[in-house]
This record gives structure tokens, sequence and C-alpha cells, in this order.
């Protein structure tokens, strides 16, 4: 149980991404951090094993820099007797995120607020489908879009490997209404406690955290699934560091972001319209959808962050599949392929993709299982 007066965040998901955000709360802000693991057996290995501490090492910093920290409190399922939660971080993978809601859910209600920091689509409209079902108990739903670049060294030690940002909103309860007022984002920075302690000064300049309307975070988050849409899929098909992609990528980056953004423009149309409908509108921010999301500003971008900015990453889906885990591949270019269907839309290339990322992780098993037929 915490009885902590600070105030506390439960992070669901302590791995590369948990990790950073753990230990930058708890460097620069007055919280109380507590991470819930999957099971007993993890808890106690984290807290007999690695003495309740964390460590990330900031890769791009002068002489590496490790920043260790000790957690308080740390529970799983079988020890967690604390009180409703109230502020919940989620960095599990996305298809991890409703199996690892389960044994909190009697501790999530109205009072909740609940961050999803993922990559990926889809994740909300599932939660609002099959988890938080009833709108009179669902919690605060906000959506962070992060692009630092982190992976894991050992034990409970990350990598920190480029420096990106994070960005949050709420999330509109009508996905077809999505547009919010800049009042509507002033509100949450006056009142609520998650969104003020992950825009805390010291704490959002080591973070880059910025907090907006959530018709600015959609399309920063477009922007970022386009990137994870061409960088994690072939990073893993082919087997490389993000880095190593930077110069022979344009092609098949153009192909997928193509086909991505004629979906994409159809499934989001208020997004693609804000512009025309909003054009001057006081009280809502300007948002530069069509210069940011094309084709020919999104082949650059893709290889500026996901190439350049984070050359010596490799990428959260290369790790999956090297470490034989499940992949996101049907929450990112799978997405894409989801909603052209559902649109009557073509989508073949991202399929391709995605079966690609699938046969490349089941050669990985299959190499573990029966050894490497081309060293034969
Ligand atoms: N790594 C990166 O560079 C980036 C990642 N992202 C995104 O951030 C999200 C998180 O990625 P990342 O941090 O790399 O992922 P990791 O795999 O490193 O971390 C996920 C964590 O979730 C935990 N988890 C899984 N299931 C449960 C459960 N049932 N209960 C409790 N904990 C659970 C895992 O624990 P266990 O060890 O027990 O399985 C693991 O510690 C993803 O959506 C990813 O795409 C975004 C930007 C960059
Ligand atoms: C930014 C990028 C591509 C960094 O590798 C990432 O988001 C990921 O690995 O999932």
């Amino acid at each position: 149980m915490t009885t902590s007066t600070k105030p506390v965040i439960h992070i669901l998901g302590l791995g590369a991404m948990g990790a950073l955000l753990a230990v930058d709360l708890l460097r620069f802000t007055n919280v109380t951090v507590v991470p819930l693991f999957r099971s007993q057996d993890r808890l106690l290995r984290f807290q007999n094993e690695f003495n309740s501490t964390i460590a990330v090492r900031k890769l791009f910093e002068n002489d590496q820099p490790l920043h260790s920290c000790k957690l308080e409190c740390s529970e799983s399922p079988e020890t967690f007797a604390g009180g409703m939660i109230k502020n919940l971080i989620i960095t599990t993978k996305t298809y991890q995120t409703a199996e690892a809601l389960k044994p909190y859910l009697r501790f999530i209600d109205h009072n909740t607020n609940l961050i999803l920091v993922q990559n990926g689509l889809g994740v909300p409209e599932m939660l609002k489908e099959k988890v938080f079902t009833d709108p009179e108990t669902d919690p605060q739903l906000f959506q962070g879009v992060i692009s630092h670049g982190a992976f894991h060294d050992q034990g409970f030690t990350f990598n920190h490997a480029g420096l990106g940002d994070l960005k949050i909103a709420r999330l509109p309860h009508d996905p077809n209404d999505p547009i919010q007022s800049e009042e509507d984002a002033s509100r949450d920075r006056k009142q609520n406690e998650l969104v003020q302690l992950l825009t805390e000064v010291t704490f959002a300049a080591s973070f880059q955290t910025t907090q907006m309307t959530y018709q600015e975070l959609l399309m920063g988050q477009l922007y970022k699934f386009l990137v994870n849409a061409c960088i994690n899929p072939v990073t893993s098909i082919v087997d490389c560091i993000n880095g190593e992609l930077a110069d022979d990528s344009t092609e098949i980056f153009t192909l997928i972001i193509d086909e991505c953004l004629q979906v994409l423009k159809v499934a989001y149309k208020p997004l693609f319209e804000y512009e025309t409908n909003y054009h001057n509108t006081k009280g809502y921010p300007i948002v530069p959808v069509l210069s940011v999301l094309n084709t020919e500003n999104m082949v650059k971008e893709v290889i500026r962050l996901g190439c350049i900015v984070n050359r010596h990453n490799s990428s959260s889906m290369r790790q999956d599949t090297l470490y034989l885990r499940d992949t996101e591949i049907d929450y990112i270019n799978g997405y894409i392929v989801k909603l052209a269907n559902k649109y009557k839309l073509n989508a073949k290339i991202n399929e391709t993709v995605q079966s690609l990322v699938k046969l490349r992780l089941a050669l990985n098993k299959k190499r573990k299982l029966q050894g490497d037929m081309r060293s034969n």
C-alpha cells in the first residue's frame, strides 16, 4: 500500500519507455513512482535482485552518464492493496494493454487519469470497446506520443539512445468530434494532476513534454505513426540498426507512406479538413496538417527522426523480433490494413509489410528451436 502524501504515479510497463519516464519523474518532480509488475515473481526479482533500482544511461550526453533511482514502492497484482489509482501511465506494448490492465481495473474509476504512452493507433478504441465499456466509470483518458528512443541494456538498466519529445492531450469523448479549443486544453493544465506533473517545468524541460489540444496531438501522432510504419518493420525485416537505413530507404519509405496517407486521409477526415474548417477561428490553434502530413515531407522526416536522431537505436519492433516476442505490427501497418478494409481502400503494401514482419519473427523463432540452416 502506498502511504505517501506526495502525488503518486503508477506505471504499468516498466520497460524502456516506462523506465525513461520513471527516472526523469523521480529526478525532476516531487512524486512517488510505483511500477506495477505482471507477477509477484517479477516484483520480487526487482526488489531483491535489483534492490528496487532502475537506471537509464543517456547515450547522447557527454560521458554517457548513468542515472539510477531506487523506488520506494512497487507492486504486482498479488500485492496491490492500495486505494484507487489516481494517475496511471501505460507503457506496455499496445497488444499487452488490455491484459495488463485487467488485475487493476477495480482500482480505476472516473477519477483516475490514465495516459497511454505507446506507438501505433487503435488502443483507445479497443479499450472503449472491450475494457472501459461503462461511460459512468471510465477513467480520464489521455494519449502520449513519444519520440524518445531507448532500448534494454541489462536487468533494469536501459539505454536512452535518442532525445525526442513527449506530446500529451486529453482524448476526445466522441472520436467523430475530435476538435478541442485552446481553453479545453488549458483547463487540464490548471486542474488535472497528471497533466500538471508531466508538464512540471524541470521535468518538461528534460523530457521535452508539451501539452496540447487533441488535433495538435493527432497530427503529431500520425507523424510518429508514419515514422513507426517505416522504421519499425523495415529494421525488423532486414535486421538492422535505425541509422543503417539512412541512405538507401527513400523508395520503400515512399511506398509505405503514400499508401498510409491515402487511408489516414479518409479515416481522420476532421483532421485533414481542420485547416479549412478552422481557418482563423479564435481560440483554436493553427495546425499545419497538410504541409506536414504529405509524402515528400514525411519521407524526409522519417529519415531525420528515425535514422539520424535515433541512429544508434535498435527499433522497438526489431528488439521484439530479436527477443522472440510478439510485435506491434497489427497496431501499426496492420492498423492501416484494418482501416483500409473498413473504408474499402487498398493497402497491399502495408499488408505485405505486415506479413513480412510476421515471417521475420517466425523465422527467428524457428532458428532458435531448430538451428540456423545458413550455417550448415
Ligand atoms: N523503445 C523505444 O525506442 C520506443 C518505444 N515506443 C513505444 O512505447 C511502448 C512501450 O515500448 P517499450 O518500452 O520499448 O517496450 P518494452 O517491451 O521495453 O516494455 C514493455 C513493458 O511492459 C511490461 N508488461 C507487459 N505485460 C505486462 C503486464 N501484463 N503487466 C505488467 N507489465 C507488463 C513488460 O514487462 P515483462 O518484462 O514482464 O514482459 C515490459 O517491462 C510501445 O508502444 C512502443 O512502440 C515509443 C517510442 C520509442
Ligand atoms: C523513434 C523510433 C523509431 C526509434 O527507434 C521508435 O519509436 C521505436 O523504435 O519504436
